[in-house]
């Protein structure tokens, strides 16, 4: 195990090892570099499934594929990472999928508040058809998709006060990422939304430019968040999925085998993603309570109150996101609920 300190805070919450590496060593002409970037920092659930990627990768392909890391939007964020992969400049990246919206209007789905009330509904909806079409259709515009992850649900957090009801919301400037379905949960509920790119979140915190945002635990704690804010509220009011993407102008110089290889891998990355998300996930929790965050658990009554004043969203985001659509994953979540 890894004791991860550098997670900041007090408790160090232990990442689980990586997992062997299984499959057939892969052989095929040439040797190619990966550039691999991300938003979230080295210490993240994110961070942890590109490292599995990488082992994958080198170990099977026998080292003619090595692969880089860059955390921390080093490579810039989720939009300047998916243009560089559309300029050839760079050669992997996996943002959430809510920033992507303008390109590929059906992500917006996911942008849905309380769309999925377990995780493993957004496994369904992610590793069935649905999503499979989703990457095929995102698999256009210079990208190549070959794989979905876990960002997971999203937790208010802010400097100001507690929250526990959408009154508490009144003034307080949130930012979302670059989503307009994001500023309209905000709006919606009574906030100030500030579309923002993740990059630039922690100073606009620290700095007091916006009260507050949201992201899931780990993100909250990985990015320090709890240091620049005293308050959380556990909202779990939106799944948001990773989208692993490659540079089309990379993927077609590979050899058949090694786009099998990536695909293999991504698959693995995202499951193990998910692995390591969920099962730190009440434990980082924990963490961040211990390093002075004052938490909010909403009971059910509470969230139904959320849930309700954000009905008119389903309404508003209808027609642009596409009604069978909508429907089609609802009725795969009443489905698994009814299971
Ligand atoms: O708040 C956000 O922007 C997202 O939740 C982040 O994870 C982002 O994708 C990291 O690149």
């Amino acid at each position: 195990f890894i004791g991860l300190t550098a997670l900041g805070a007090s408790a160090a919450t232990e990442m689980p090892p990586l997992p062997e590496v299984t499959g057939d060593k892969v052989e095929a002409e040439g040797n190619f570099n990966i550039k691999f970037s991300i938003g979230t920092t080295k210490s993240g659930a994110q961070y942890r499934g590109l490292e599995y990627f990488e082992k994958i990768v080198e170990q099977r392909s026998g080292g003619d594929i090595q692969v880089e890391l860059f955390p921390g939007a080093q490579l810039g964020d989720d939009l300047q990472a998916t243009s560089a992969l559309q300029a050839g400049t760079l050669e992997m990246t996996m943002p959430s999928t809510s920033p992507l919206v303008n390109m590929f209007p059906k992500f917006a789905v996911f942008d849905l508040p309380f769309l999925f009330p377990k995780p493993e509904m957004a496994d369904a909806v992610l590793d069935g058809e649905i999503g499979q079409q989703m990457l095929e259709d995102a698999s256009s515009k210079g990208l190549v998709a070959i794989g979905w992850g876990e960002n997971g649900y999203r937790q208010l957090t802010n400097s100001q006060r507690p929250v526990d009801s959408p009154d508490d919301l009144e003034g307080l400037k949130i930012r979302t990422m670059q989503n307009e379905l994001h500023m309209d949960i905000w709006r919606t509920l009574g906030a100030n939304p500030t579309p923002m790119s993740f990059a630039e979140l922690f100073t606009a915190l620290e700095q007091g430019v916006v009260d507050g945002q949201e992201n899931p635990w780990i993100t909250i704690k990985s990015s320090k968040f709890n240091e620049v804010q005293d308050y959380a509220t556990e909202t779990n009011h939106v799944y948001t999925p990773f989208i692993t993407l490659v540079s089309k102008r990379f993927w077609d110089r590979l050899p058949e085998e090694y786009q099998q290889l990536l695909r293999d891998a991504a698959t693995k990355m995202g499951n193990y993603q998910r692995d390591v998300s969920r099962t730190l996930n009440d434990q980082i929790k924990q963490d961040l309570k211990d390093s002075g965050m004052q938490i909010t658990e909403l009971t059910d009554e509470q969230i139904k109150v959320f849930q309700n004043k954000l009905e008119p969203v389903y309404k508003n985001w209808r027609d642009e996101i596409g009604g069978e659509l909508i429907d089609q994953i609802r009725t795969k979540v009443q489905q698994a609920q009814a299971q």
